[in-house]
């Protein structure tokens, strides 16, 4: 990996680092044949992918009883740390629990919104290469927070099912669990099977083909947004270490091959400590294939900007995961930034931190989805409703606005229906 300038990069570099898919375009195909597979044959696609991409021949796809099991069996210390990760992931979503308001805005004229929870959910965990309870905390524990009814989780499956992910489905409060992952488990939440009862919105993050898969069936069901690949992006000034930046770095290549990860930097000499740094951690991680292959991405890199506010538009427009600001005026550069799922503040605020404890969720739009989406929340999982009521004369201050705007679109009845309030029986 070598350092870019960013006052080098080209409309071709441009559009790999901004308009970034992280293979999610080149997966698509394969996402819908597996979607109408399962739409159309149920629970005997579901057996056959599982076969086919996990390797695994599944007897019972619902395996709520084994994750009721795994709660109680599981390793104490492990249990211990999934409870507090859980309360702290708890607390900060009940903050954001909103109240039902109404007010009366001018004489006679009362309006309010309502919240309640949507009534069936399903929330992919993902678990491939990884093993994710972390993600289910992130997914289970705001439906349960909204007051969502009947919250069902799909994780793929594996020879062994792992403990402390099914633990912690079951402590985050999840009433349905089927091992079934990928694309189909997708599609199964999004139309049902014999097994699977569909429910009303899918959220969660995964790999490229659930990724392709959620858009896919977006339309017939309600997804929350695109969770692919991760990826963070480090901004950094001269006086950060290069050794924080690479760890950053790496730790979010380590999810996935496809995983995207950047540092842009004003100092030239930082640019290059944290290109060495990056190169000697990722030969000593366990993953090392998958961390290399995620630096090589044309979506990552290390990038030499001329000054922080030429930094701080590459980050913008980047509109990354996870932004991570290592810079002595952290706040002030915050104040210049919108577009970010996650934003982690100095020396000692790893991504890691929110990715499995401090509280907020790691469930976060890529692909530059932050620009118009944020992270999975409380409000993800309830609807609004407004509500109003009008008094005689709060109707009569309306009454010639609302009856000149209804003859001016020719809708005659919208007028009459006002005015019948006003004529004599
Ligand atoms: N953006 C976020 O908020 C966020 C949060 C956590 C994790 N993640 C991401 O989740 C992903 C986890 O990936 P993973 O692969 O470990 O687990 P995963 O559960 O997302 O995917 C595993 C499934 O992929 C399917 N699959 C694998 N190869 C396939 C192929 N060739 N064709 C069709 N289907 C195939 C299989 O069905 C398998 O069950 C990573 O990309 C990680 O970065 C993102
Ligand atoms: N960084 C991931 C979101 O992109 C979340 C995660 C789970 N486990 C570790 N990290
Ligand atoms: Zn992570």
């Amino acid at each position: 990996m070598n350092v870019r300038r960013v006052a080098d990069l080209g409309p071709a570099d441009r559009r790999a680092l901004f308009e970034r898919d992280a293979g999610v375009d080149a997966a698509s195909e394969t996402a819908r044949d597996i979607v109408e597979r399962v739409r159309t044959e149920g629970d005997v696609a579901l057996r056959e992918y599982t076969s086919e991409f996990d390797g695994v021949e599944v007897g019972n796809l619902d395996i709520t009883d084994e994750a009721e099991r795994a709660a109680e069996t599981v390793d104490p210390d492990l249990r211990d740390h999934i409870e507090t990760a859980a309360a702290n992931v708890r607390e900060f979503h009940e903050a954001q629990l909103p109240d039902d308001w109404r007010r009366e805005f001018s004489p006679g004229r009362e309006l309010g919104r309502r919240f309640r929870p949507i009534e069936r959910v399903g929330v992919y965990v993902p678990g491939g290469a990884a093993a994710y309870p972390s993600s289910a905390l992130m997914g289970v524990v705001p439906a349960v927070v909204a007051g969502v009814e009947h919250v069902a989780v799909v994780t793929p499956p594996a020879e062994e099912l792992n403990d402390a992910t099914l633990a912690a489905i079951n402590l985050a409060g999840a009433d349905a669990v089927y091992q079934v992952g990928g694309a189909q488990a997708i599609a199964a939440l999004a139309y049902g099977t014999e097994t699977v009862s569909s429910v009303e919105k899918v959220v969660g993050p995964g790999n490229r083909f659930v990724t392709a898969a959620k858009a896919e069936v977006r339309g017939d069901v309600a997804i929350d947004f695109l969770a692919g690949p991760s990826e963070v992006l480090v901004l950094a000034d001269g006086d950060a270490n290069p050794r924080y930046v690479a760890a950053e770095l790496v730790a979010q290549a380590e999810h996935d091959a496809n995983a995207s990860v950047v540092a842009v930097t004003d100092d030239e000499d930082l640019a290059e400590a944290v290109r060495e740094e990056v190169d000697r951690q990722a030969g000593e991680r366990e993953r090392s294939d998958v961390v290399r292959e995620a630096l090589s991405n044309e979506a990552s890199g290390v990038f030499h900007a001329r000054s922080m506010p030429e930094a701080v538009l590459f980050a913008e427009e980047y509109a990354a995961e996870h932004l991570v600001v290592l810079a002595d005026d952290d706040e002030a550069l915050l104040d210049r930034i919108s577009n970010a799922g996650s934003v982690f503040l100095g020396p000692h605020t790893p991504v890691a931190a929110g990715d499995y404890a401090s509280g907020t969720n790691h469930v976060l739009p890529t692909n530059g989805g932050a620009r118009v989406f944020g992270g999975l929340s409380v409000e993800t999982f309830l609807r609004s409703t407004t509500v109003q009521r009008l008094s005689e004369s709060g109707l009569a201050d309306l009454r010639n606005t609302v009856t000149t705007l209804a003859r001016a679109e020719g809708l005659e009845a919208h007028a009459a229906s006002v005015e019948v309030r006003f004529e004599e029986e």
